[in-house]
């Protein structure tokens, strides 16, 4: 079902998951959504493999940390927290040399933690990983020293969708 986008979130320059700068990352846009979900966009590269051809477990993980944590953070651009809990389902392969798409929603939220759910999805719709995460909320002071420089942390300017199809 399409959804509408509402907002593109930051990225961040040496991430993992988001790196712009990060030539072994995945490259993930985030863009949250009218219906109050949040979705990412990335492709599973080569070097992304457990097995040949097959996106490592650990870097669907990593998507769904992020995405989920992300998820509580719409609407502000310096909104930050931490993983303490995160509980993944691997359902099917998820193939490497993919365009693909995940998406995730908060469940729970108080003034110290927040959870979440997400899934990714293969190029045909179906869920390959689901995953549950709890996260604590802290200021970026606690979480790094020194924070984001301010070119680490931004908008990347590019030509982005207007609605996604989950
Ligand atoms: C765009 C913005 C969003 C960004 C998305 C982020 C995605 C990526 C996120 C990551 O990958 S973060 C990296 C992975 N995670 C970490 O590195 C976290 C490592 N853990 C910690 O640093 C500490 O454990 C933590 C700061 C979370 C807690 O340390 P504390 O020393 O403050 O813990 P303490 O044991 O004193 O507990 C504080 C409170 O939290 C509660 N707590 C701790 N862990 C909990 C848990 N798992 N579940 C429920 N409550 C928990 C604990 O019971 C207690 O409650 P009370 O204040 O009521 O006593």
């Amino acid at each position: 079902m399409k959804q509408k986008i509402k907002r593109k979130q930051n990225n961040s320059a040496r991430c993992i998951v988001c790196g712009d700068q990060n030539k072994a990352s995945l490259g993930c846009r985030f863009y949250e959504l009218e219906n109050g979900e949040i979705a990412a966009t990335f492709r599973s590269e080569d070097w992304h493999q457990s097995y040949p051809g097959r996106m490592h477990g650990g870097m669907a993980a990593g998507v769904l940390d992020e995405l989920i944590g992300r998820a509580a953070a719409q609407g502000s651009d310096d909104f930050w927290g931490v993983t303490v809990e995160l509980h993944m389902k691997y359902k099917k392969p998820i193939p490497t040399e993919a365009d693909l798409k995940a998406v995730a929603r908060v469940t729970k939220k108080n003034r110290k933690l927040f959870e979440g759910t997400g899934e990714i999805l293969l190029p045909d719709g179906t869920v390959a990983v689901e995953a549950w995460g709890k996260y604590m909320i802290l200021p970026l002071s606690k979480i790094s020293d020194g924070g984001f420089a301010e070119e680490e942390w931004y908008q990347i300017e590019e030509d982005d969708p207007k609605e996604i199809d989950l």
